[in-house]
């Protein structure tokens, strides 16, 4: 099939590689030509697990091909995805300049007969929006009777594990109201089904809401947790224990259940404040929401105090900090719990040196160096002149760390943990200050 995918993020890339790795024919369009420049010679612009190698393979097969140019690439597609971003506006509502962008882009060059499918994550009645720009932008070139249709495909691939998710996935949200379409995005999908039925149609509303619920019910799960976390703190319980013992029973289940220093990421955190705002503005307030959002700004700072209660002031002290990321295996620092921490302790007057594998690039380009942040090239070189180091994103390079290099390294012998990643009974057996989240 031809298709078009606009917008080559971590999504559209993703979409875009997995949909011609199964034989079809794809064109992905930004808006951005230092992207697709990067694109077209090689390169990939985002670090994903895999990402590379997929886009590599199907450009040499030519099944996959990149482009600015909006007339040539809204032509190709019988279907035309939409995965452009939807940051949080500053009211905390989905900004929708760049679908509705979009949509005006694809009604001045559309052939006709295409079905348009909005991938990107939109407040419930965006399909409606859409299709009033396409519309609107037909009509001024006198296009108004070409067919198309608008459906709703949200994404549920999560980063450092894209390819995979989207390759098998666990379902297929369609929402549209109309047959043509739905058949041939089904049919766009059944290589990805592999005989178990993995589509799950719906209308576009329910479809867009879906998104949202699933971000929001995954988020409050984590903030669960976390309070939890802090509890068993207090109590002298063990969170992993408890995340064991409850996680056996299949009505929870035992994915998603990990205490750490607060989710992060370019998706839970806006989602999560769009699904309010739409909350808000119906007149049917997301409580429990508000709460998982408040909890999970609380955990943000939860290893500073706990380096604090340890330290006592944290002027002039520095600090390794282990992992910037939002999460392994990416290099997206939207919204990482790091940039509070790191925050929080220039505040305090303490200097940092940071390390991540992958994303330091972008995390200096928000904390920019200075005389108190600086960053390492590796992590024992964080270590070097550090009092304390904090965990923080959990990198598999960081789990069979030396205990006794810690030891030797840190000046006070300080470990916060913010990811449970450490053995507190080796850590303190050799002879650290073991602090982690909810362990005794
Ligand atoms: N990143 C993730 O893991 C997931 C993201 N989503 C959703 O997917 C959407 C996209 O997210 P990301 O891929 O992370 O965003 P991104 O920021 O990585 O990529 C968006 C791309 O769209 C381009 N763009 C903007 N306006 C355009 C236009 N008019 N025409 C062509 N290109 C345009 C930008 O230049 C950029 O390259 C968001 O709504 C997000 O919430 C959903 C599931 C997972
Ligand atoms: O809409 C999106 O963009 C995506 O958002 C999340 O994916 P992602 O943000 O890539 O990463 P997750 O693995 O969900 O992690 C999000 C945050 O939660 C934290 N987390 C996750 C799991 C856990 O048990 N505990 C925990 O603290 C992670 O450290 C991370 O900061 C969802 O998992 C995807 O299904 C969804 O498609």
């Amino acid at each position: 099939m031809k298709v078009t995918v606009i917008g080559s993020g971590y999504v559209g890339l993703v979409t875009g590689a997995c949909l011609a790795d199964v034989g079809n024919d794809v064109v992905c369009l930004d808006i951005d030509t230092r992207k697709i420049e990067l694109l077209e010679s090689g390169g990939v612009p985002i670090y994903e697990p895999g990402l590379k190698e997929l886009i590599q393979r199907n450009a040499r097969a030519g099944r996959l091909r990149f482009t600015a140019d909006t007339a040539s690439a809204v032509a190709h597609g019988d279907l035309l995805f939409i995965a452009v971003g939807t940051p949080p506006g500053e009211d905390g509502s989905a900004d929708l300049q760049h679908v509705l962008s979009a949509a005006g882009g694809i009604g001045g060059h559309l052939r006709g007969d295409q079905v348009i499918v909005n991938k990107s994550t939109v407040p419930v009645g965006t399909a409606d929006l859409v299709r009033n720009a396409v519309k609107a932008a037909l009509d001024a070139r006198g296009a108004g009777d070409l067919r198309f249709c608008v459906m709703s495909n949200p994404e549920f691939l999560k980063e450092g594990a894209a390819i995979e998710d989207f390759m098998r996935p666990d379902r297929i949200v369609i929402g549209g109201d109309e047959r043509w379409g739905m058949d041939l995005l089904r049919a766009l999908y059944a290589p990805f089904e592999r005989n178990h039925p993995k589509v799950i149609e719906m209308d576009t509303r329910s479809a867009e809401l879906t998104k949202y619920a699933a971000n929001a019910m995954l988020a409050t799960r984590i903030s669960f947790m976390n309070e939890l976390a802090l509890l068993a703190d207090r109590v002298n319980a063990d969170i992993d224990h408890v995340r064991r013992g409850i996680g056996s029973d299949p009505r929870i289940g035992t994915h998603f259940l990990y205490a750490g220093c607060g989710y992060g990421g370019s998706c839970f955190p806006k989602d999560v404040q769009a699904l309010l705002h739409t909350g808000q503005q119906h007149g049917e307030p997301m409580r429990i929401l508000a709460a998982a959002e408040a909890a999970n700004e609380r955990q943000k700072r939860v290893l500073v105090e706990k380096l604090a209660e340890q330290c006592g002031n944290l002027a002039g002290l520095t600090i390794a900090v282990w992992g910037l990321a939002f999460k392994p295996d990416t290099d997206d620092m939207r919204a990482a719990p790091s940039l509070v921490v790191v925050s929080e302790l220039l505040a305090r007057s303490a200097s940092v040196v940071a390390y991540d594998p992958i994303a330091a690039e972008n995390a200096a380009r928000i904390l920019p160096p200075s005389e108190r942040l600086r960053f390492a090239a590796s992590a024992d070189m964080a270590l070097e002149g550090a009092d304390a180091l904090l965990i923080v994103t959990e990198w598999k390079e960081f789990r069979s760390t030396s205990l006794e290099k810690l030891v030797a390294a840190l000046r006070l012998r300080v470990v916060v943990d913010g990811r449970n990643i450490l053995d507190p009974r080796q850590a303190r057996a050799a002879g650290l200050t073991y602090l982690c989240i909810g362990r005794p």
